[in-house]
């Protein structure tokens, strides 16, 4: 179940026409979304189908809805591969359909890549330093909600559904955080190095195609940036390092597609020397963000919460295996 809202061929016309996108010829619901409604909506306009996806937010408010899409316009605009939202004859880009915000996108090529090699890491490493270079002049200000003074916020009111060894790791790498957070190095990262972020960029947040070739998919696009938010670039990074460049059945890094990913982020920005000190440090961070958020989730869901709680186990695994093997991407992949 992942329509929540139900759309009628009459309202997703209606919008159309407001946007002057064609005329309805498809309208499908989307099985795989689990906090918002998605709809696949296909249209002819000048004899050619277009193809777009209608979302209805089923959590964020419109007052939160602009960063984010005005983000992906941003974005798009420079040629940075995500869908762009439309807009209407007056610039608007937020909508209401059903009683709820909507936007109408584009609509990606292609399927997630689940079992990414090196050469997928590749393509998503180049094309986030080119997402972070272009996010540069971006005139928008939210902060990564999921950040130090969230985990601080929440970190107490879940340490009580906690094994004790588990309530002690959580603790300790907070103060660990802190205290990174509070360094002066941590300072000239924030500096020099951060902006607009994905900050949720994991495997089904990316669209790849069949390209020329066996293996040779090309990536399409980034999206869901729903989550984004100004933070450092390198923590961005580090979200990625543990979802694309792990072993999912026990955290570890897999240190070929890592490597393969952070040369290709290099390619585009060469990572400065306090982000190659601070990325290990960095990669603990993500690892607890989604740790913090998973039980979160699981323990303390919002009130008529769509979410469904994903597995906190394997981000306390991936932070286990952070701490114990940290990874310095300067030194050809070694472990400490
Ligand atoms: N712009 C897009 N282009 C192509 N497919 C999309 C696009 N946006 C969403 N989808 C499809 O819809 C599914 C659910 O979207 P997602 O943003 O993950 O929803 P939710 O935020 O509710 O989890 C994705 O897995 C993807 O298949
Ligand atoms: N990537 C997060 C959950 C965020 O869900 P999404 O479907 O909106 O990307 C996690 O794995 O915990």
């Amino acid at each position: 179940m992942a329509v929540f809202t139900e759309v009628s061929p009459a309202q997703a016309q209606a919008l159309l026409d407001h946007l002057e996108l064609g005329q309805l010829s498809s309208l499908r619901g989307i099985g795989a979304g689990i906090e918002n409604t998605n709809y696949f909506v296909d249209c002819t306009r000048d004899d050619h189908l277009h193809r777009y996806v209608l979302t209805l937010f089923e959590r964020l408010t419109a007052e939160q809805l602009p960063f984010y899409l005005r983000l992906m316009q941003h974005l798009a605009r420079r040629g940075v591969p995500v869908p762009e939202p439309h807009a209407d004859r007056s610039g608007e880009i937020l909508f209401e359909v059903a009683g709820k915000p909507a936007a109408i996108v584009d609509r990606l090529h292609g399927g997630h890549q689940l079992a990414p090699d090196a050469f997928h890491c590749q393509q998503v490493g180049a094309t986030l330093a080119r997402m972070h270079l272009a996010g540069r002049d971006f005139p928008l200000h939210q902060p990564n909600l999921r950040g130090l003074a969230w985990w601080r916020e929440v970190v107490p009111q879940l340490l009580p559904f906690l094994e004790p060894g588990q309530a002690e790791l959580l603790r300790s790498e907070l103060a660990y955080q802190e205290q990174l957070a509070a360094s002066p190095l941590y300072a000239e990262l924030l500096r020099d190095c951060s902006g607009p972020i994905h900050a949720d960029l994991f495997r089904d947040n990316v669209m790849f195609e069949p390209g020329e070739g066996p293996g040779r998919e090309r990536l399409t696009g980034f999206f869901d940036f729903y989550f984004a938010g100004v933070d450092t670039w390198l923590f961005d990074l580090a979200v990625c390092l543990n979802d694309w460049c792990i072993d999912l059945a026990d955290g570890r890094l897999v240190e070929d597609r890592a490597a393969a990913f952070v040369a290709a982020y290099e390619g585009v920005r060469p990572l400065t020397g306090a982000e190659h000190r601070l990325l290990p440090a960095l990669m603990r961070a993500a690892a607890l963000r989604f740790w913090v958020s998973r039980l979160f989730d699981l323990h303390l869901p919002r009130e008529a919460s769509l979410l469904k709680a994903h597995d906190p186990r394997h981000f306390e695994r991936v932070l286990r295996q952070r701490i114990a093997r940290p990874w310095h991407a300067l030194h050809g992949g070694a472990a400490e």
